[in-house]
């Protein structure tokens, strides 16, 4: 195959020891593009992504040949969610890998309080639920029930490793618990809350999956947490990226002075929310892009040191 024949990727560039283990995680994490094969560059491997992360790069790749002309989907586990309504290319998607057992097509936008959509099976078993493994967890997810992306998965991952060992943590709007049981590894205590049924019932099969015994569910409206839990964590994550600013207040009033808190908002602009932040005791706030979610917005995340 010449160059013309080969396509540009973004890509992340691993050391070729640790390539396997970052290829499962961006399958685990929807963003490896399987279509093109990774390519090899001195040392290292080049690893083709479905989108722009932080930290990549771009290169060229060659297609697999039988990849090459299935429609667009992402990967969830073992469901493939397609972007068009397409029947014939939804077989074709499920023979593609022996993984998946259903390819199913969304019917709403994400919505509502609970930040879920419906779908329409296209091929495979009637269902929305699947098993996802990220970074050696696993999760049970249902798509239509309680929100779940494995897009966040390296963001997940980057926060753990920030942590020191033995660290109190809270996650305001935990969803089926990605956040929760990956920060629970390096934690002594996760508090994690959703507003949700369906997704703190998930929760608990979660924590029961992974045998975690220091993270605590909790079935409430984030904004009540303070009331019952004080000024006691060192960590807040605040996941609900349109409306989390309306829950600052209640993250200041669950992070003691010196913590940190992940505030994750959808923005069209740099410093969006500087202010709103401001109004706050804040030590030192970073503002970093985390990945895109349209041309001309973004998702970021906004780590604010809390003062005294
Ligand atoms: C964007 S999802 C994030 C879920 C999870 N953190 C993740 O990364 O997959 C936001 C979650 O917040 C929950 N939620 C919405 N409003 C809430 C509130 N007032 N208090 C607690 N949870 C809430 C929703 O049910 C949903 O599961």
């Amino acid at each position: 195959m010449d160059d013309e024949e080969r396509v540009r990727r973004w890509c992340r560039r691993v050391e070729k020891r640790r390539a396997e283990a970052e290829r499962q995680a961006l399958i685990a994490g929807g963003l490896l593009d399987r279509g093109v094969r990774p390519c090899a560059d001195g040392d290292d491997l080049l690893l083709p992504l479905v989108e722009r992360v932080e930290g990549a790069e771009e290169a060229m790749f060659k297609p697999f040949p039988h990849h090459e002309d299935l429609p667009r989907h992402e990967l969830v586990g073992g469901i493939a969610i397609m972007q068009e309504e397409d029947r014939a290319g939804a077989a074709r998607v499920l023979a593609s890998r022996p993984s998946l057992h259903t390819v199913l097509f969304p019917t709403s936008a994400v919505e509502g309080e609970f930040r879920t959509r419906e779908f329409l099976v296209l091929a495979g078993e009637e269902t929305t639920q699947t098993v996802v493994t990220e970074h050696g967890h696993h999760f049970v997810v249902d798509l239509a029930r309680a929100y779940f992306s494995a897009r966040l998965s390296t963001e997940r991952q980057r926060v753990c490793d920030e942590m020191t060992e033995g660290e109190r943590v809270v996650d305001m709007f935990a969803g089926v618990g990605p956040f929760a049981l990956t920060l629970a590894d390096r934690a002594s205590l996760v508090v994690a809350a959703d507003l949700n049924p369906a997704a703190v019932s998930l929760l608990c099969e979660n924590i029961r999956k992974n045998q975690k015994t220091n993270v605590i569910p909790v079935l409430a409206d984030a904004i009540h947490l303070p009331g019952v839990f004080g000024r006691t964590f060192d960590r807040v994550i605040m996941n609900l990226p349109m409306e989390s600013v309306q829950f600052l207040g209640a993250a200041f009033a669950l992070c003691r002075p010196g913590g940190t808190i992940h505030f994750y908002a959808l923005v069209d602009e740099e410093g969006k929310y500087l202010d709103a932040i401001r109004a706050f005791p804040v030590a030192e706030v970073r503002e970093r892009r985390v990945r895109s979610y349209s041309p001309a917005e973004w998702h970021a995340v906004y780590e604010i040191e809390v003062g005294g």
